[in-house]
């Protein structure tokens, strides 16, 4: 997979609302995804994430407001061509019965293929690649409906993947993996964007991880963006009060210098979960 030097942001919402029916959702919401970098959007549940992706994604049609992928209106482009710019891996995809790793991963292709002109090699050497990107090899022979929740999501990311977008969006890729696999899913979403040049933009609900994770941060709360920005910069006590009405410490991991939220129990206030090291910094 070919670097992709940093340019512009391809993708920005410009004043975006957006809802269901008469109940509006997205409130005046202004995003421009970073180029080559892994963006976090955090927030409550019911903030607003899922509908921000899906509007960026042209899933959901904003009330006012526009998407504009490459500077021009994702609602004046057509379904195949945005589909061969942004990949969206929404929350709890589910996949058609009886279908193999393999054939899943092949649905990636979809966008890339037409009646008329298939280059299978191409489409073969995609699935490939992607299936040994995202460690799923092993498993192309085995049925989607009998794998874990963990190889299962992985065989989902590996769809994305094999769609060859330099656009990707995730809906809480990590839910229901274990530590330790989604540390590796988010290893391998970094290599993405920093070896890769590919630009990501995922919902993630552990503090900590997106803190560790992302180049930037993007916070909402009722449908806004209350802030956004480097986790150094936006990842502080005040904000998470802010947004998640969350009583914390930040501090810095003495070890690997990432930030850290320490949320206070319930009753004893902040002080009491605080570590007695002096790791312990004002943020
Ligand atoms: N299909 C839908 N029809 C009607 N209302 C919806 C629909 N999907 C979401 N909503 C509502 O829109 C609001 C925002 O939902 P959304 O899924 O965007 O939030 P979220 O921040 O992604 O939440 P979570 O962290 O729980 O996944 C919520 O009040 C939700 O009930």
């Amino acid at each position: 997979m070919p670097s992709i030097p940093a340019t512009p942001p391809r993708l920005t919402g410009e004043a975006l609302c957006a809802g269901y029916d008469a109940r509006r959702v997205l409130d005046g919401v202004d995003l421009a995804v970073a180029e080559g970098k892994l963006t976090v959007l955090l927030g409550p549940n019911g903030s607003g994430k899922s509908t921000l992706l899906k509007t960026l994604a042209r899933t959901l049609t904003p009330s006012a407001g526009r998407v504009c992928l490459d500077g021009q209106d994702i609602h004046r482009r057509n379904t195949r061509e945005v589909a061969r710019r942004l990949g969206i891996l929404p929350q709890g995809p589910s996949a058609p019965e009886g279908l193999t790793v393999r054939q899943l991963v092949g649905m990636g292709r979809f966008p890339h293929q037409r009646l008329w002109r298939q280059d299978a090699a191409q489409d073969a050497r995609a699935i490939r690649e992607a299936m040994a990107y995202a460690d799923v090899t092993d498993l192309a022979d085995r049925d989607v409906d009998a794998l874990s929740g963990g190889q299962r999501q992985r065989c989902w990311i590996a769809m994305v993947l094999a769609q060859e977008t330099d656009l990707i969006l995730l809906d809480e890729p990590t839910t229901f993996l274990d530590l330790k696999v989604q540390v590796d899913l988010l290893d391998l979403l970094s290599r993405l964007a920093h070896e890769h040049g590919r630009t990501l933009l995922l919902v993630l609900h552990d503090l900590n991880l997106a803190a560790a994770y992302a180049d930037r941060l993007v916070m909402m709360r009722d449908g806004r963006i209350v802030t956004s920005g480097t986790p150094e910069a936006v990842f502080t006590a005040d904000n998470l009060k802010r947004v998640f009405d969350l009583d914390a410490h930040v501090i810095r991991d003495p070890h690997g210098q990432a930030l850290v939220c320490v949320p206070a129990r319930s009753g004893r206030g902040p002080s009491a979960t605080a570590p007695a090291h002096d790791a312990r910094v004002a943020i």
